[in-house]
């Protein structure tokens, strides 16, 4: 079929010069020698040898279709060089025949059955730089259920075979071409039957380059193996007892070196090559050959053709122990970090402890006192032993006094507009005015407020009022500062004028505000922002940290291409799930017996509850986090996409789980949201078993647990799904 249209092409382009005819009536012959790709199309499926077919497929990135309509046969033992240039699809259709990609149309067919047949060594390294060459042997090893001894074994033979260094350097200690030699024993590592490596040679010595090409000769010669291998050097796939040529997303040619070479009547590969790609452009410019296209298109996983090899064991102990193993070599490795992790909830509550609720000190404040402007100018404190209400005592220094004890630092004004300009310019928190004679008017007002007039009858309560009152101007623009000074202010001043009372020998109530705020239901008389906010921040920092460290840890293989591979060599998301979920939850618990020590036995926050309770629904708290943390891996491709997803939900959670503010306080809309997000009933309950001493069977604390145990099944879920709906979870992008 391809031999007719191609003598088509020829005929009908008579405007094409005579080296293109010569190319394409050359290539002609090829074609017709060399079995070409697509007329083996049929014949192929039904010839069991075959180690791998491929019909009719189609795969593209977004609108752009790199594999189009491609037939491919790999006959079983033997080297099967894919050569084209770069770009051409390569990489892609190895990836399909591996299951690291779908097609979106066609078929894969493979003689293996397991996937453990199967050695792929990827284009990219795709293992952990911070693993050691042994390391890396065991965790592949357990990956393929091979035992200790076998490991070893087959590790030194691989380091002898390949020339590795020493075992116990790690990846980030050895050269490109070293690493990319240990990417290949581990694709061999478990002695498969269909060995299928992208581009093994590049950057390597050439020496080093033959002798793999021996080593694989060998294992096709002798062992039966099949090597489906890529390469730029096309010289050295002449090797290969079978030449594929690709470009452009199709095979052009499928023949042995010998028959490609006779049949173009080239004495190089590459001169061949050259041959049939200008066969094949002057086809395609001559005559528009079109591309079968795909019945249907599929969006959803579930609708994909399947990968040609299925994982049909959903777990299993070695798997699980690989994952677990390289968890803990990867922490062992980075000590500093592992302690940072583990202790980074400690350090956050014992700053957040020492940092935040506690009252600001030395704070400047703006005071003009008229009842001393214009006689010595300062307060002078004889006077305190008369009772004020008869005798000449000075309140407003009394008062200033007292804010001096509270640490207030004073600056004294001369006139209302400095000091109101001060606290413009920032110079003072605030200011306060009193008026001349506010001691006495103060008295006046205590003393019978009633009926006061002056000489001529005329009422002037008015202005006693007025002046025996303390006048101030704040800076409104900080809530805590304002609250704070206005607070001190006006306990210093209830402080002075009770102690007054004393002196007159009548009671202090007298001048109280007639309100009193009895012993606390809960918490302690003098409350602090802090006892609010902490349930709120071990809560915060509970589900995070395990969210952050999943995410990061998974989306990181996931970038380097380390999850692919070993999913690829047949690890499941249970596995990898079920190692992180032990790691982690080692963590958890270390974390959370140390900041509740911190938080309730260091630093005085209230707590009155059960030890258990509280204990547990932290560490629910932090596995919802982890849950988490698998879905932001799954649905994120980088590290970047997680860090958006991770900082737009805390700031979200922060602001509806009542650490900012109450939640009492959010507009009623947003309220009947947050009240089911997954850290508003954990505070609250959090909260009520702490501070309150509260017990399971009340509703604000077991609403939590519900809360947040919903949360863990509904992060589970959507993981789930994704991972069955989405196409290519694990690829890197
Ligand atoms: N994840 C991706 N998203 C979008 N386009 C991609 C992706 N991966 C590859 N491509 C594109 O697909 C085409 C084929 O890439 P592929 O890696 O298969 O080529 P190749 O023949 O292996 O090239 P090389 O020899 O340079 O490795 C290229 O144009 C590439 O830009």
């Amino acid at each position: 079929m391809t031999t007719s249209r191609g003598a088509k092409g020829v005929a009908g382009s008579g405007e094409n010069n005579r080296a293109d005819a010569v190319a394409v009536a050359t290539v002609d012959a090829v074609a017709a020698t060399s079995v070409p790709a697509a007329t083996t199309a049929v014949a192929a499926f039904s010839r069991p040898s075959s180690a791998v077919v491929v019909r009719s497929a189609y795969k593209q990135y977004g609108q752009t279709a790199i594999l189009k309509d491609l037939n491919l046969t790999i006959p079983d033992g033997k080297i099967y060089g894919l050569l084209g240039p770069s770009g051409c699809g390569k990489t892609t259709l190895l990836s399909c025949i591996v299951g690291r990609l779908r097609l979106d149309s066609g078929e894969i067919k493979l003689k293996g059955k397991h996937i453990s047949d199967i050695g792929y060594m990827p284009q990219e390294l795709a293992l952990h730089n911070e693993l050691s060459i042994k390391e890396t042997f065991t965790y592949y090893g357990y990956i393929f259920n091979l035992s200790d001894d076998v490991i070893e074994k087959r590790g030194r033979e691989l380091k002898e075979l390949l020339k590795l260094p020493s075992y116990s350097l790690s990846l980030n200690e050895i050269s490109g071409g070293q690493q990319r030699r240990v990417s290949l024993a581990v694709a061999m590592l478990h002695d498969p039957k269909l060995l299928i490596l992208d581009e093994p040679t590049v950057g390597l010595d050439p020496l080093i380059s033959q002798s793999i090409w021996e080593l694989l000769l060998d294992l096709t010669a002798n062992e039966g193996k099949t090597v489906i291998i890529t390469t730029h050097y096309i010289e050295e796939a002449k090797q290969s007892q079978m030449i594929g040529l690709m470009r452009k997303g199709t095979l052009l040619s499928e023949a042995s070196p010998t028959e490609l070479l006779t049949s173009c009547n080239c004495s190089y590969l590459e001169e061949a090559f050259l041959k049939i790609c200008q066969n094949h452009v002057a086809k395609t410019n001559s005559f528009k050959i079109p591309v079968k296209q795909p019945t249907r298109r599929f969006s959803y996983a579930r609708d994909l053709p399947p990968p040609p090899l299925l994982n049909n064991k959903l777990f299993t102990f070695g798997r699980f122990k690989a994952q677990v193993c390289k968890n803990m070599y990867l922490l062992r490795r980075n000590i500093p970090f592992t302690l940072f992790v583990i202790f980074l909830p400690l350090i956050q509550t014992v700053l957040f402890n020492i940092a935040c609720g506690h009252d600001p000190k030395h704070l400047s404040l703006g005071i003009l006192n008229e009842e001393f402007v214009g006689n010595s100018g300062k307060c002078s404190l004889t006077q305190t032993k008369n009772c004020f209400l008869d005798e000449n005592v000075s309140v407003s220094c009394l008062v200033l006094e007292r804010l001096k004890e509270k640490t207030f630092e004073l600056v004294e004004y001369t006139n209302e507009e400095d000091g109101k300009y001060a606290v413009k310019e920032n110079k003072v928190w605030g200011f306060i005015h009193f008026s001349k004679n506010f001691s006495d008017n103060l008295a006046i007002r205590f003393n019978d407020a009633t009926d006061i007039s002056d000489e001529n009858g005329t009422d002037i309560s008015d202005s006693m009022f007025d002046k025996g009152t303390i006048h101030a101007w704040v800076d409104n623009t900080n809530k805590y500062m304002y609250d704070m000074i206005k607070k001190e202010v006006f306990e210093s001043y209830t402080d002075v004028v009770d102690s007054l009372f004393n002196k007159c020998n009548k009671s202090e109530k007298l001048g109280n505000i007639p309100i009193r705020l009895l012993e606390p239901v809960y918490g302690n008389k003098k409350p602090s922002f802090i006892h609010y906010a902490s349930p709120a921040i071990i809560a915060l920092c509970a589900f995070y940290l395990p969210a952050i460290y999943t995410g990061a840890t998974i989306i990181s293989e996931k970038e380097g291409g380390v999850i692919e591979r070993v999913v690829l060599s047949g690890m499941n998301f249970i596995e990898i799930a079920f190692a992180q979920v032990l790691v982690q939850m080692i963590f958890i618990i270390i974390q959370t017996t140390l900041v509740m020590i911190v938080m309730f036995l260091v630093f005085d926050n209230p707590f009155v509850g059960d030890i258990f309770p509280s204990f547990t629904l932290l560490t629910l708290i932090g596995s919802g986090g982890m849950c988490f943390g698998f879905f932001t891996a799954i649905v994120c491709r980088t590290q970047t996409e997680a860090s958006f997803l991770g900082i737009g939900t805390n700031f979200l959670l922060k602001f509806l789980c009542g650490l900012m503010w109450p939640t009492e306080g959010i507009h009623y809309l947003l309220r009947s949201v947050s009240v089911y997000m997954p850290l508003t009933m954990s505070t609250e309950s959090l909260r009520s078993l702490t501070a309150k001493g509260l017990g399971l069977e009340h509703p604000s604390v077991y609403l939590g647990f519900v809360s947040i145990f919903s949360w863990i099944l509904v992060f589970s879920l959507a993981s789930f799904i994704m991972l069955k709906l989405k196409r290519d979870v694990w690829t890197k992008s």
